[in-house]
C-alpha cells in the first residue's frame, strides 16, 4: 500500500476536473457562499461550499458584524486584508458601502501600525511586486511575473518615510496596498489595472534589521547614483511593459529622494508624488472650502507652516500658485504671505546659506525666531498647517493666539497618522472657544462642545489621489500636472456640501467619496483633454458618462 502514497510534488497537482475549485481560489473570480445552484452546477462547484445561499448584500452584512467583533484595530486590518486575498468582489463592496468606518482599517491610522508589524504579519500571498536593488537588470522580466498585463495605476513606495512613523524599508508595502484598495473603493479604479510596488534598497531601521522575521534585504539602504539607477530602471521598465499612459505614484520616499525624483520625472512620464502635490491638492481644498465659511479669499489669507517638508513645501508652492490664479501677482509675490518654521526654526533669510532648496523660496526678510508662539505674535497668521509629524505641538497658548487674532482661525493639524497629529478636534475647539476651522490628516470622531456638534475635517490625500487615477485611466494622461493638482482641488473644494461647513468641516462625508472622486476626475479629465495630455482618443463626447463607463462597480456580473 505505501507505494501508492503520492510524492509531494504529485498532491501538489490539479486534476482536470478542478476548475471550480481554482475557481473559487482565485479572489477575484470567488463567489464565496454567492454562486448560484446553476453556478455550482455548472462550475463543478458543488459539494467545495455548503448548500447556503447568499446574494452580495447579505455577505457585506455578516461581514461587517464579524468585522466589528474584532475588537484591535490590528485584526480588523489582518480580517479586511484576508478578504481581500481571498474574495475581493466582497472585500471592495464593503469598502465601497462602508467607507467611513473601514478605511481608517485599510488605511490611515492602522496601515501605520500594520507597516511596523508587516513583517510578523506577512500574509503569504502576492499583494504587489517586491523589486530588491539585488535585481537590477532584471526588473523588466519580474514584471511579467505579475498576473494581470494591463496595468494602468501604480503606487510605489521605498519605505523610508512612512507616514510620520520614519523608515519601514520593506514593510511599507503596506502603504501601496493601502492606496490602491482606495483607488477601487473610493474611485472605482478597476483592481485588475492597478499594481502595489516597493521598491527594497535596504533600511536604516536598526530595529528591523536586528528583527529576525524581517522580510527585507538585510542591509544598510542604497544611496546615490545606484539608487537613482535603480529607481529609473523601475520606472523605465513600467513604461515599457504598460505603455507610457501607466500612472506612477511616488508614495512615501524620504524628503531629499521625494523633490529630486519628482523633478527628475514629472516631464517625462505620466507621475505625481502623492506626499508633495495629493496633500497640496487637499489642503488647498480645506482653504478654498473655508472661504465659504469665513469669507476670506485665498489670497487675503497669512499662512504659517509647522514643518517644511514634503507636505509643507507641496502645499505652500500649490497655495502660492492659486493665489497667482486669482490675483495678478506673480509666484514670487504670491510667496511673501506664506511662511514655514522647520526644526531650526522660522524660515527666513539669515538662514538662506543653510536651507535646503525647496525651503529658499519661502526665505522672506523677517526676524529668526525659534518658537511657533512667537512666530505667531510677529507675523499674524490667518492659517496655521501642521505638518511637522510633532503631536501636541499645536498648545494651548497656541490655539488662543490664533483665536485673538482671527475670527475663524484655520487650524491644519495634517500629521499621520493619528498618534503624530499637530492637536486633536477637541483641543481646537476648545481653546477656540468653538471658533477654529480644524482638519486633521488621519480621522478623528465629532466633537461636541457646550451642545453643539462640530464635525472635525478630514484633509487626507484620499479625496484627491484616487479621482487623479480614475482621470489617468479615463483619459490615458501621459502627464500629471500642477494644473491639475490646483483644478482637483477647486473640484473638491466645490463639492463640500453647505450642511459640512455649517459643522465647520471643510471636507465632504467619506460615505460620498465616489460621487467627490468622480467630480475630481472629471475636472481633471477634461483638463487632460485641453493640454493635448490624453491618448484616449477622439475625446469622449459626454465625459462624465465615459468616466461613470470605466468605474468598477463590486458586482456579482
Ligand atoms: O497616507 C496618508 O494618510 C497621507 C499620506 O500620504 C502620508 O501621510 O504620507
Ligand atoms: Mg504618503
Amino acid at each position: 500500500m505505501s507505494s501508492t502514497i503520492p510524492t509531494s510534488a504529485e498532491t501538489c497537482t490539479f486534476t482536470s476536473s478542478s476548475e471550480g475549485y481554482r475557481t473559487m481560489k482565485t479572489p477575484s473570480l470567488n463567489k464565496g457562499l454567492g454562486f448560484t445552484a446553476d453556478e455550482r452546477n455548472k462550475m463543478g462547484l458543488k459539494g467545495l461550499l455548503p448548500p447556503a445561499e447568499l446574494t452580495l448584500e447579505a455577505q457585506v452584512q455578516v461581514t461587517m458584524e464579524e468585522f466589528r467583533r474584532k475588537s484591535s484595530p490590528l485584526d480588523k486590518y489582518i480580517f479586511l486584508q484576508s478578504l481581500q486575498d481571498t474574495h475581493s468582489t466582497l472585500y471592495y463592496a464593503v469598502l465601497s458601502g462602508h467607507t467611513h468606518e473601514t478605511m481608517p482599517f485599510v488605511y490611515t491610522p492602522v496601515v501605520g501600525e500594520a507597516c511596523q508589524k508587516f513583517s510578523q504579519i506577512y500574509r503569504h500571498t502576492p499583494q504587489g511586486l517586491y523589486l530588491s536593488i539585488d535585481d537590477r537588470g532584471e526588473l523588466r522580466s519580474i514584471l511579467d511575473n505579475w498576473p494581470q498585463d494591463d496595468i494602468r495605476a501604480i503606487v510605489f513606495t521605498d519605505g523610508e518615510r512612512i507616514l510620520g512613523l520614519g523608515d519601514q524599508g520593506i514593510d511599507g508595502m503596506g502603504i501601496p496596498v493601502g492606496k490602491l484598495a482606495l483607488y477601487t473603493a473610493c474611485a472605482g479604479v478597476h483592481p485588475d489595472h492597478c499594481l502595489p510596488v516597493t521598491l527594497d534598497v535596504g533600511t536604516n531601521n536598526q530595529d528591523k534589521l536586528d528583527n529576525p522575521y524581517y522580510i527585507g534585504r538585510r542591509e544598510k539602504r542604497t544611496t546615490g547614483a545606484e539608487y537613482d539607477a535603480f529607481v529609473g530602471e523601475f520606472i523605465e521598465a513600467a513604461v515599457d511593459k504598460y505603455g507610457k499612459a501607466v500612472m506612477l505614484q511616488f508614495e512615501d520616499f524620504g524628503n531629499s529622494n521625494a523633490f529630486r525624483l519628482l523633478h527628475q520625472w514629472q516631464d517625462k512620464v505620466c507621475c505625481f508624488n502623492d506626499d508633495i502635490q495629493g496633500t497640496a491638492a487637499v489642503a488647498l481644498a480645506g482653504v478654498l472650502a473655508s472661504t465659504r465659511v469665513t469669507g476670506v479669499p485665498v489670497q487675503d489669507n497669512r499662512f504659517l507652516f509647522l514643518g517644511a517638508g514634503e507636505a509643507g513645501a507641496g502645499i505652500a508652492e500649490l497655495i502660492a500658485y492659486a493665489i497667482h490664479r486669482e490675483t495678478d501677482k506673480s509666484i514670487e509675490e504670491c510667496r511673501k504671505q506664506i511662511f514655514m518654521l522647520d526644526s531650526k526654526g522660522l524660515v527666513c533669510k539669515s538662514r538662506i546659506g543653510g536651507l535646503q532648496h525647496h525651503k529658499i523660496p519661502f526665505a522672506h526678510a523677517v526676524d529668526h525666531t525659534v518658537d511657533l508662539l512667537s512666530a505667531i505674535k510677529m507675523l499674524k497668521p490667518t492659517a496655521l498647517l501642521g505638518v511637522s509629524t510633532i503631536p501636541k505641538s499645536f498648545n494651548q497658548s497656541v490655539v488662543e493666539e490664533m483665536t485673538s487674532l482671527n475670527e475663524r482661525p484655520l487650524i491644519f493639524a495634517l500629521s499621520n497618522p493619528t498618534s503624530k497629529a499637530e492637536c486633536t478636534p477637541e483641543e481646537a475647539y476648545t481653546w477656540s472657544n468653538g471658533t477654529a476651522i480644524y482638519a486633521s490628516g488621519s480621522p478623528f470622531e465629532p466633537v461636541e462642545l457646550d451642545g453643539k456638534i462640530y464635525t472635525p475635517g478630514q484633509g487626507n490625500n484620499a479625496y484627491i489621489f484616487p479621482g487623479i487615477g480614475l482621470a489617468a485611466v479615463a483619459s490615458g494622461a501621459t502627464r500629471i500636472t500642477d494644473l491639475d493638482m490646483y483644478i482637483a482641488a477647486k473640484a473638491l473644494a466645490d463639492a463640500v456640501p453647505q450642511e459640512r461647513l455649517d459643522s465647520s468641516c471643510v471636507y465632504p462625508h467619506l460615505e460620498n467619496i465616489r460621487e467627490v472622486s468622480l467630480q475630481v476626475a472629471m475636472a481633471v479629465t477634461a483638463n487632460k483633454y485641453a493640454t493635448g495630455q490624453a491618448s484616449v482618443l477622439p475625446q469622449p463626447v459626454d465625459l462624465e458618462k465615459h468616466i461613470r463607463s470605466v468605474m468598477y462597480e463590486p458586482t456579482y456580473t
